[in-house]
């Protein structure tokens, strides 16, 4: 394991020395980013197969094209927002002028989970890079192919410092929080999520929790289900199930129950071919800790799609089970190929359900009726979603990504990242020209003005 204090001592002292200031500075280390990333791409590509079975199709669409998108995204517009603001001013404050100033926090640590390992990490480093933060990296020890690369591409694009990987595994992770950084953003469970802000708690560090949860996929009666099942399958089999906003669970009106599923199985065979475990293009489950978990998952249950496994290759098919609340798939996130079935009578017996629960990272509703949409969008908390689709409101920058409740807090994405990794400074200039006297207990009429003007 490297020297964290020493490690930490070089960030802040390239911090000190002003080195992240400009953003000329911060413009030139994202391009030097990208062109580390692109001049490494077949060895990326070649990890994300080995550490993950991920197609280069895949791998490009939902790892490295997301970063490029991002780095070119926040290139375009750093400038803008890392001019200070005006702020208005009130009649109280005749005279003085307001500003806020956005400034790096310092040195930012940034953890990342192993399901998108690339991505994951590089996306909140462009918004600490851009912010004008020194970053430390801590990549899953699950995916060490990927970390490899991961920390050749960092160290080429930021030779002097600024940004450095640290691998391993949980007792790095442990061993980092326990030194003091100026915020913290981690991506992964819930469960490692409570470590983490208890560890930043000591230090009264900024976290921002990017977690996950059970996701519902709601299909009501009147959608087209040919689509649907299309849009779902993507969701949920990219990348073997293994995302954080994967629909966890379909919950259908009982009307469209059996069309919805027959359509899904289509959209498995026109996706991955009558045999999904032979497939180059469906990935393959992390670790045979995960394979037995959700081999469980989907003997448990009546099979309605699928079911096929090799557990020597951690390749599960994607299977489609009858469910319901009680069953142990539907006790905690699935994080893989398993979709369970619910079925409901009533819209509001739906949304019962899921507001009962707690806040999911996203949610999905499939209807034509916009009566439908904003009653679910009214009634339930999530920390963002799709109507009739799954998955594409995490691919644009102009939307915050992250959760509320336990599947997370703080969002990042294009501008937001920029505003997550940035401490926002009001600076407030007073005339020297005049002095307003009311505001000073000499005043004998100050009270009477200060109620008229706080009124
Ligand atoms: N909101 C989002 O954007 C996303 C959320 N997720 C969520 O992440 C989870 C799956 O990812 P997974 O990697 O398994 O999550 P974990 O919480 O197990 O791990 C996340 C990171 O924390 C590290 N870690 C593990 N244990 C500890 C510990 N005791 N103390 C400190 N750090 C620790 C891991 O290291 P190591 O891996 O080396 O053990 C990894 O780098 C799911 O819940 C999913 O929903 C996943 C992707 C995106
Ligand atoms: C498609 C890319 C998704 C990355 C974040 C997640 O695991 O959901």
């Amino acid at each position: 394991m490297p020297d964290i204090g020493e490690l930490l001592d070089r960030q802040r002292e390239w911090i000190a020395q002003g080195k992240a200031g400009s953003v000329k500075e911060r413009l030139m280390r994202l391009a030097a980013l990208k062109e580390a990333i692109r001049s490494r791409e077949p060895k990326l590509l070649a990890a994300l197969r080995d550490d993950l079975g991920k197609s280069e199709a895949e791998a490009y669409m939902t790892e490295i094209g997301i970063v490029y998108r991002e780095i070119g995204f926040v290139r375009k517009h750093l400038r803008k927002w890392a001019r200070p603001r005006k702020a208005k001013t009130a009649l109280t404050h005749i005279g003085s002028i307001a500003r806020i100033v956005p400034e790096p926090y310092g040195t930012v640590l940034i953890v990342a989970p192993w399901n998108y390992p690339f991505q994951l990490a590089v996306s909140p480093l462009i918004g600490a890079i851009a912010a004008g933060n020194a970053a430390v990296v801590k990549p899953s020890e699950l995916t060490p192919r990927v970390s490899g690369v991961l920390e050749e591409i960092v160290t080429a694009a930021f030779p002097t410092g600024g940004a450095r990987v640290v691998q391993g595994g949980p007792e790095v992770s442990e061993e980092l929080l326990r030194h003091r950084f100026d915020l913290i953003f981690f991506t992964g469970s819930p469960r490692v999520g409570r470590i983490v802000m208890e560890a930043a708690a000591k230090h009264l560090t900024p976290v921002v929790l990017e977690l996950g949860g059970k996701s519902p996929c709601i299909v009501h009666k009147d959608a087209d289900l040919k689509l649907a099942a299309r849009r779902i399958a993507f969701g949920k089999f990219t990348n073997a199930g293994q995302t954080c906003i994967a629909p966890d669970y379909i919950l259908v009106h009982r009307d469209a129950k059996d069309r919805l599923v027959a359509e899904l199985a289509a959209a498995i065979r026109e996706f991955y071919g009558d045999d999904p475990l032979r497939s180059p293009k469906y990935g393959r489950i992390v670790s045979e800790r995960h394979f037995d978990r959700l081999l469980r998952f989907a003997s448990e249950g009546r099979t309605l799609h699928g079911g096929a496994y090799d557990r020597e290759k951690l390749r599960l098919a994607p299977t489609i089970v009858d469910s319901d609340w009680e069953a142990p798939v539907m006790q905690e996130e699935i994080f893989g190929p398993v979709l369970p079935v619910l079925e409901y009578g009533e819209l509001g017996e739906a949304i019962d359900a899921v507001a009962s629960r707690p806040k999911p990272l996203a949610l999905y509703l499939f209807t034509g009726d916009r009566s439908v949409e904003e009653a679910v969008t009214r009634r339930v908390s999530f920390g963002g979603g799709c109507i009739n689709d799954t998955l594409m409101h995490i691919a644009t920058p102009y939307l915050p990504f992250g959760g509320v409740g336990e599947s997370g807090i703080g969002s990042y994405h294009g501008r937001y990242s920029f505003q997550t990794f940035s401490h926002e400074k009001s600076v407030l200039k007073q005339t020297t020209r005049f002095d307003l006297s009311f505001r000073y207990p000499s005043s004998e009429r100050g009270i009477r003005i200060i109620r008229r003007l706080f009124k």
